[in-house]
């Protein structure tokens, strides 16, 4: 596997040729080491995706043969599937069969907007003017800058490459710098599905020069970005530079909503689902469990006691459970936060510690953690862990519950676990969130939008918003009885 960047249908090293050790985080070994660009790399990339668009083919290559090779590389990547998920453990840590369910979204996410690709065929408008037609296309904004963060490499890549392509942009992506093996991989995949030299470009390499100078080029004509809010926040200031239009994925605290009523083993199990799944670094992790006093102790009895069970372990062996955290400084956050809960009062009731086991010293893991007593005004409850951390509060009624669940400056997902329909409906209408899930939790895929309301974020990705981020709509008018007007005497 070639560990460079892609620029202009070349795979090269950076230009000063610096490297970076791509870490496990189950053991800290080494797996790859990849190129590591800075600011010069992003800077010829850019300048071939600009070039690029500007000529003008891609753009002009008929939609259905745009299509065509998208839909070549969801094929490609689903006959790849376990080579791209084994790459996508080892750099994760997830657990494999997490990466081959990643795999096969990523396939599905390819093949959905190539068959969006050749939908748009414009909209006629009645124009209420005579003698006259008014139609409304959309075009390819032009070169996309993209950016990517560490939990779902491929994912959050495929979100962003599929309808970029599928729309006629050129583009460059950065994916996170800890994580870029499975698109270094999927890059080659686009080379065999024939994806013209110069319009889709890779650098690789860290944010603070690479990706900044990806969001303040007046050369990029648009910015997605998946990541953090203060990264976000930054990227939205730099991509002033030329008023470039913006996607910004962001964090979330999901709030997760259990009734009285709600199938009592669904929900506990769904709890555990929502904040544990990949060692709860997940945008959308349901890490603030608000519960009906009724049930509250009796319900976390039920989620500590099944918490306990969950298995830390490789990703690759069957009966691991959970991966590691990313990095050590990602587990120091997380231990810092479970300090910051404590100070503030919450009750800790599992968890709060690094495991024990021998077998996971080398390896960035910390237990499941779950705070009891929680209420509304601690950071533990407004901020992002990203970690395997649970809080969990009470609420007395439904309106005490969609209040306190909009209580936070986010709003990317949140769930409520009823078996009264109408309550559900009503609390979902209520919920300022961008996903809500009844009964479930974390569903996503290819046909439905996905994006957060309030400061989770501006725009959506997936579906048909998805394919409209990459396009720029233009009327066209037409005179079709042209007169002199004789305005001016
Ligand atoms: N809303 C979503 O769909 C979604 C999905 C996945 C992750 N996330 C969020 O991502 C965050 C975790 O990811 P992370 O730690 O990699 O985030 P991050 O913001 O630290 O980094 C994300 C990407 O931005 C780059 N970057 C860093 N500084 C930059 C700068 N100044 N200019 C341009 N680029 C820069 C990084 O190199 C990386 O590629 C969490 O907050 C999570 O909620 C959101
Ligand atoms: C968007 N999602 C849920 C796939 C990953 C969030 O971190």
């Amino acid at each position: 596997m070639r560990l460079q960047m892609y620029v202009d249908g070349q795979w090269v090293d950076s230009i000063t040729n610096e490297k970076r050790e791509i870490i496990n985080p189950f053991n800290q070994e080494v797996i790859a080491t990849v190129a590591e660009g800075n600011e010069e790399d992003a800077k010829r990339a850019v300048a071939v995706a600009r070039r690029t668009f500007d000529e003008g083919s891609w753009a002009a290559t008929p939609a259905n043969e745009r299509g065509e090779i998208v839909h070549k590389i969801g094929m490609l990547i689903r006959e790849s599937r376990e080579e791209l998920a084994e790459l996508e453990t080892l750099d994760t840590g997830k657990t494999l069969s997490e990466s081959l369910d990643d795999m096969d979204d990523i396939a599905n996410v390819f093949i959905y907007f190539a068959g969006l690709a050749d939908k748009e065929g414009g909209e006629m408008i009645d124009s209420p003017l005579p003698d006259s037609t008014s139609k409304v296309v959309r075009e390819p904004v032009g070169v996309c800058g993209q950016i990517t963060p560490w939990n779902y490499p491929l994912l959050q890549a495929a979100w962003k490459l599929a309808p970029a392509l599928a729309a006629g942009n050129t583009l460059v992506m950065k994916p996170s710098e800890i994580t870029p093996l499975t698109t270094v991989k999927v890059f080659e995949l686009f080379e065999q599905a024939g994806v013209p030299t110069g319009v889709a470009n890779l650098v690789l390499g860290p944010g603070h020069n690479v990706g900044a100078h990806l969001s303040e080029s007046t050369d990029v004509d648009l910015i997605s970005f998946t990541g953090g809010i203060d990264t976000g926040k930054k990227i939205m200031q730099s991509a002033s530079t030329n008023v470039k239009k913006l996607a910004l994925e962001l964090g979330g605290k999901n709030p997760n909503i259990v009734f009285a009523d709600a199938d009592f083993e669904t929900a506990v199990d769904q709890a555990l689902n929502a904040v544990f799944f990949h060692a709860g670094q997940v945008c959308s992790a349901g890490a603030r469990l608000l519960v009906e006093s009724s049930i509250h102790d009796k319900f976390v009895d039920a989620v500590v006691e099944r918490a306990k069970n969950i298995k830390l372990g490789d990703g690759f062996a069957e009966d691991t459970q959970s991966g590691p955290l990313i990095s050590a400084e990602h587990r120091d956050k997380v231990e810092k936060y479970v300090a910051i809960g404590q100070e503030e009062g919450a009750q800790l009731v599992l968890g709060g510690q690094r495991p024990e086991e021998a077998q996971l010293q080398q390896g960035f893991f910390y237990q499941p953690t779950i705070f009891t007593n929680c209420t509304e005004d601690m950071r533990i409850v407004q901020e992002e862990v990203f970690g395997p951390v649970l809080t969990i509060e009470t609420f007395d009624s439904e309106e005490d519950a969609i209040r306190k669940a909009n209580n936070t400056i986010y709003g990317l997902a949140g769930a409520t676990f009823t078996e009264d329909i109408g309550k559900a409906e009503r609390v979902a209408g209520q919920l300022r969130m961008g996903t809500v899930w009844i009964n479930d939790f974390h569903p996503y895929f290819a046909q439905a939008p996905w994006g957060g309301y309030k400061q989770s974020g501006i725009g959506r990705e997936l579906g048909r918003p998805g394919l409209e981020e990459y396009t720029e709509t233009k009327h066209v008018f037409r005179n079709i009885n042209p007169e002199p007007l004789h305005w001016f005497k």
